[in-house]
């Protein structure tokens, strides 16, 4: 399936309204908008009282929306894994997608930065914007949007290459290093800024320390917990704005799983952090909103991480939470 045949259908992506027109939050005060606050509340004129979900809480947070989904939808084939999901991601905190196996949380989250385009069944319906901008938009340049939005995957995933070329591996594919022979060879300033760039990554993501001495040996030698802290400084070198996280940690012993939990909550002093985690403790502590999937793709309840642990709206959610399901 080719991209095109990826990108959302307009015509009920934004239910009729213009995506630029979306995308604009200053256009709140337009009556004939949908709301895309993360209460879920549709007001677009014509929608009867039944649709409006009655679990949403009003979740009122700090700062700005930095990414913002509305009615999204992700068919593999015939079948429907997410389903109608808008919500605001706020900027320079940590995002949880929780839920059971199999609910969509994976594929909500590759919707960030286009990566089910990847898919050859995924069809994606609805509109994502990251800072306000359509990353559906016709002519989007996924290169450029997979640098803001980057992405760490369950499995450490290093090159097999030097811990060094790793992490320059991002700057130099989008020409923030140059790598001509002439540059290498002469380049003061490309070496100085290509060091830089790697400790800079290196030191962001807590792994400088166990590695300056070595920083042209194989990242294959590192153990897993350092090779996962690796890919995230990998990520970092490109200077993202969003960091997608999918179960970062759950290949990883409770030492480096506690070392990436305490990266993720510095991270997100900068970043704007989404993470897939079945472990609920791990969302509870790290995270400062929350969102719960369950089957079939529908997120029951999204807010703040305390109010969800503590006291969550939908009995659902509190069944999931407390374990009587899931
Ligand atoms: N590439 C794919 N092709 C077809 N179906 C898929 C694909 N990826 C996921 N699915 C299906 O979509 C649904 C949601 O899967 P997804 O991986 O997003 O869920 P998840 O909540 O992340 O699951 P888990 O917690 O087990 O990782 C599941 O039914 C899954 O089988």
């Amino acid at each position: 399936m080719s991209e095109t045949e990826n990108q959302p259908r307009p015509d009920t992506a934004t239910n009729g309204t213009d995506r630029t027109d979306q995308a604009d939050r200053t256009d709140r005060t337009d009556s004939t908008a949908t709301d895309t606050r993360p209460s879920g509340r549709q007001t677009t004129a014509g929608e009867t009282e039944e649709t409006v979900h009655d679990e949403w809480v009003e979740y009122d947070y700090a700062g700005a929306a930095k990414v913002t989904t509305t009615d999204l939808n992700v068919h593999y084939g015939d079948d429907r894994a997410i389903e109608d999901i808008s919500i605001e991601i706020p900027e320079q905190s940590v995002t949880a997608l929780i839920g059971p196996s199999g609910c969509g949380k994976s594929t909500f989250l590759r919707c960030l930065n286009r990566m089910n385009d990847r898919i050859r069944a995924a069809a994606i319906d609805g509109s994502v914007t990251v800072d306000g901008e359509e990353i559906y938009r016709d002519g989007a340049n996924l290169v450029e949007l997979r640098k803001r939005v980057g992405m760490v995957f369950q499995q450490p995933n290093p090159f097999p290459k030097s811990i060094r070329d790793n992490v320059v591996y991002g700057p130099r594919k989008h020409g923030d290093i140059k790598t001509g022979l002439l540059s290498r060879l002469f380049g003061r300033d490309t070496n100085e800024k290509e060091d830089e760039i790697v400790e800079r990554s290196l030191r962001q993501a807590a792994i400088w320390d166990e590695v300056e001495d070595r920083l042209d040996d194989n990242a294959l030698g590192l153990s897993g917990g350092q090779q996962q802290r690796l890919c995230i400084a990998r990520c970092l070198a490109v200077d993202p704005e969003v960091i997608l996280m999918d179960e970062p940690a759950s290949a990883l012993d409770p030492i480096a799983t506690s070392k990436i939990e305490d990266l993720i909550e510095d991270l997100a002093e900068e970043y704007t952090v989404v993470i897939v985690t079945h472990n609920m403790q791990q969302a509870a502590r790290i995270s400062d909103q929350t969102a719960v999937f369950l089957t079939g793709g529908e997120l029951v309840e999204y807010g703040d991480t305390n109010q969800i642990f503590e006291n969550p709206e939908s009995q659902r959610v509190e069944d999931y939470i407390t374990g009587k399901f899931g």
